[in-house]
């Protein structure tokens, strides 16, 4: 083996260790294939069970050694002075005969064997010895999301996860578990639930991840002593679980939980007559009320009441200078101060649960090196989609042991290898182009399609440009293989399963674009080829919109979207430009719009003719005017849809009291028989219903003005309420 080799095993070691020396003569040793174990029984279990799977054959007579121990063993007395002396930290040193790996603790002795995993899976060993240590002391994830908890099975597989990846921090949080939050956080787990939760408290042992249990009472807490007690009791059931750490949530609460004075009170008598009084469990943890800077009121002293009140050892959880941020110097030099310790920090990403419609895959980025010393803790708020959340919580375990050497761009590269192996290379091609949130109540945005945003800038201000037409071809075609490999790869079926809608809108959206830009080739091509091209591009916005309308239907935000910063759009663009442009060249009339809708708009009311009508789910919406309609004698509003639906009701608001009876509805099937519905409107209200019959699926609907004379409305809404 070449020194080349001994180098890359440095470079590939993710995250990177600290200090990593070469041996002198840059030599390798074959990973032992038998060894004789040197180690203090009991000393690291779960380091020397770590060490037993990852080389099984221990033999007492051979000549190759492993020497597994932390400080204080006699094993690696010769080595105590090498070992980093920080938590969690562990010296190894390979020669050509003998592999040491000692731990600063029992836990950095089980890091030492994941390094020892990494480096094996990479082939032959370097001579060289290692000091690694982690930056932070708290890292992983706090599953503290709206929506479905992540089942028992998904969570085991995370602790395993974390173990290989040096998280030692999994706070179990649910926001939407009953017994975590109200209405039972008083009330023990069934029995279901209580073995589950043993089972992963074992699986976290085994992998040395402190298992927070947290609880959030703050939505119907009393500040009394009986449920004061209440919650002590809930916490020694948890113990008597096996949970050795504990959180107490105040987030997302108003009312009376939110008082610092009563918050604090209570978190330090738990500190004192419970943390305290068991010699085995780690400190407690906080989330305040005001955990982001952008909602804090400092004037308000709810932050410098924590800072001054609570306990010095409980930690005070935050999210940044806005709900979803990144980390950065300012961001903690303006709280530490306030809360008088360290913030802990609870970065909201890959969080997804407020653009339910997105898959964020993209690279981590954005938190500052260089802050290590200003955090006690950084634990990632992911997806309900565990196994996809993996692409950025590898990352964030890279970022939390070593902030200065984090790389976000070759972190996701190794954290997609981690994750598919055999697929990586098309899961990396899907991922890049499913990374943005699109527009949120939060602000936060996420690159996307890098690599291709120069070339699609390019298409978009010159669609005829034949560089970037073949690039962008390229790409698409590229997305479209990735997501049909991916949709039939079988190597880890649950992340298939989490992202089988998003890969199927990847694969429309890869398959769209090539025929936009074959439309393009083919503009001033003779042959009619365009035609079919075009005839498939309307097809695929058809289907797009369908898959968009009918997977991950979620009450928040419903939906499947892929693309949708920048490749999309650009596609977009150049199919209403080339379909423009065609049109002139041949005095057609082909739809330019690329949006599909199945519902069309037609109106003889001037100024309502080009309101724009869309369907968001079981929800029709004409959209609203803020004018004053003339509205003509006769004249009608009708929407009408391309396959026949079953509407329920429409909810109209003219803005006018008692003008109903100027108006009728008909609806009709296929627009030759019509059927009037009878419009109410109450005395003095504006707004006006309809129920209409579902016992016929209609294609039409419309309103007309039939007082015999103009009317003077608004248009203030205009909804129609389709049946599931
Ligand atoms: C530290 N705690 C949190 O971050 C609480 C919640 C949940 O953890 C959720 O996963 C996350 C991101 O959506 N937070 C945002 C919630 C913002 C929000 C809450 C109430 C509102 F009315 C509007 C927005």
């Amino acid at each position: 083996a070449t020194p080349m080799l001994a180098q890359t095993d440095a470079s590939l070691l993710q995250p990177k260790v600290q200090e990593f020396e070469l041996s002198q003569n840059e030599k390798t040793v074959a990973v032992p294939s038998s060894y004789q174990l040197v180690l203090t029984e009991g000393s690291c279990p779960h380091a020397a069970e770590a060490l037993k799977q990852l080389l099984p054959n221990k033999q007492e007579k051979t000549e190759f050694k492993i020497i597994l121990g932390k400080k204080g063993d006699k094993a690696v007395k010769k080595y105590a002075k090498k070992i980093p002396s920080h938590k969690e930290g562990y010296y190894i040193e390979v020669d050509d005969h003998c592999i040491v790996i000692a731990g600063a603790d029992a836990r950095g002795a089980f890091y030492g064997v994941q390094t020892l995993a990494q480096m094996v899976r990479q082939g032959d060993l370097s001579l060289c010895t290692i000091e690694d240590y982690p930056d932070i002391a708290f890292r992983g994830v706090v599953e503290g999301f709206y929506g479905t908890p992540w089942s028992h099975e998904a969570r085991m597989r995370q602790l395993a996860f974390y173990g290989r990846n040096k998280m030692n921090t999994y706070i179990y949080g649910p926001k939407d578990d009953p017994y975590h939050s109200s209405p039972n956080w008083r009330k023990p787990y069934p029995e279901k639930e209580a073995a589950q939760i043993h089972a992963l408290i074992e699986q976290a042992a085994r992998n040395e991840v402190n298992f927070v249990w947290a609880i959030h009472p703050g939505k119907d807490i009393k500040w009394t002593e009986a449920d004061r007690d209440a919650l002590i009791q809930k916490f020694e059931a948890m113990y008597q679980l096996g949970v050795r750490s504990f959180a107490v949530f105040f987030d997302d609460i108003s009312g009376d939980g939110t008082d610092p004075v009563r918050q604090a009170e209570l978190l330090n008598y738990i500190d004192t007559h419970f943390i305290q009084q068991k010699h085995d469990v780690t400190p407690l943890v906080m989330c305040p009320t005001e955990y982001n800077k952008s909602w804090s009121d400092v004037k308000g002293g709810y932050l410098t009441t924590l800072g001054k009140m609570l306990n010095p050892s409980i930690q005070i959880m935050w999210t940044g200078d806005r709900v979803i941020a990144c980390i950065d110097k300012p961001t903690l030099d303006w709280i530490n101060p306030l809360i008088q310790r360290k913030a802990y920090i609870w970065w909201n990403f890959p969080v997804n649960d407020y653009v339910r419609d997105h898959l964020l895959l993209g690279p981590v980025y954005g938190n500052a090196k260089g802050i290590q010393d200003e955090m006690s803790g950084f634990v990632s708020n992911p997806m309900e989609h565990a196994e996809s959340s993996k692409i950025s919580l590898y990352s964030v375990a890279d970022y939390t042991w070593n902030l200065d050497t984090y790389d976000s761009i070759q972190s996701w590269k190794h954290a997609i290898q981690d994750l598919l192996p055999q697929k990586a290379a098309y899961l990396e091609t899907f991922a890049t182009h499913c990374s943005d949130l699109g527009t949120n109540g939060h602000g936060f945005r996420r690159d996307e399609s890098v690599p291709l945003q120069p070339m699609l800038k390019v298409l978009a201000q010159d669609m005829n440009a034949s560089e970037a037409v073949d690039s962008v071809l390229r790409e698409c075609m590229r997305l479209e293989t990735a997501c049909d490999v991916l949709l039939a790869d079988n190597e880890n079926p649950a992340l298939i399963h989490e992202m089988r809608p998003w890969l199927k809108q990847g694969k429309l959206l890869g398959e769209y674009g090539q025929c936009v830009l074959q439309m393009v080739k083919a503009l001033n091509g003779k042959d009619a080829a365009f035609m079919t091209y075009y005839d498939r591009a309307r097809a695929l916005q058809t289907l797009m919109y369908e898959l968009d309308m009918t997977e991950n239907q979620n009450p928040y935000q419903p939906g499947v979207k892929v693309g949708s910063l920048i490749l999309l759009p650009t596609l977009n663009q150049v199919y209403t430009q080339v379909t423009s442009t065609y049109n002139a060249q041949h005095k057609t009339h082909l739809e330019t719009k690329a949006e599909y809708n199945p519902y069309t708009l037609t109106s003889d009311v001037p100024q309502l003719k080009t309101q724009v009508v869309r369907a968001r789910h079981q929800y029709v919406n004409v959209s609203p005017s803020n004018e004053v309609i003339k509205w003509p004698a006769g004249a009608m509003l009708q929407i009408a849809v391309d396959q026949p639906v079953r509407f329920e009701a429409l909810t109209m608001d003219l803005g006018t009291p008692r003008v109903a009876s100027q108006f009728t509805l008909e609806v009709s099937s296929e627009g030759q028989e019509w059927k009037s519905v009878s419009l109410s409107q109450a005395a003095e209200k504006t707004e006006i219903t309809a129920s209409i019959p579902t016992d016929t699926s209609l294609k039409f609907i419309r309103l007309t003005n039939k007082s015999g004379q103009e009317t003077q409305v608004y248009f203030k809404k205009f909804t129609l309420k389709v049946q599931k």
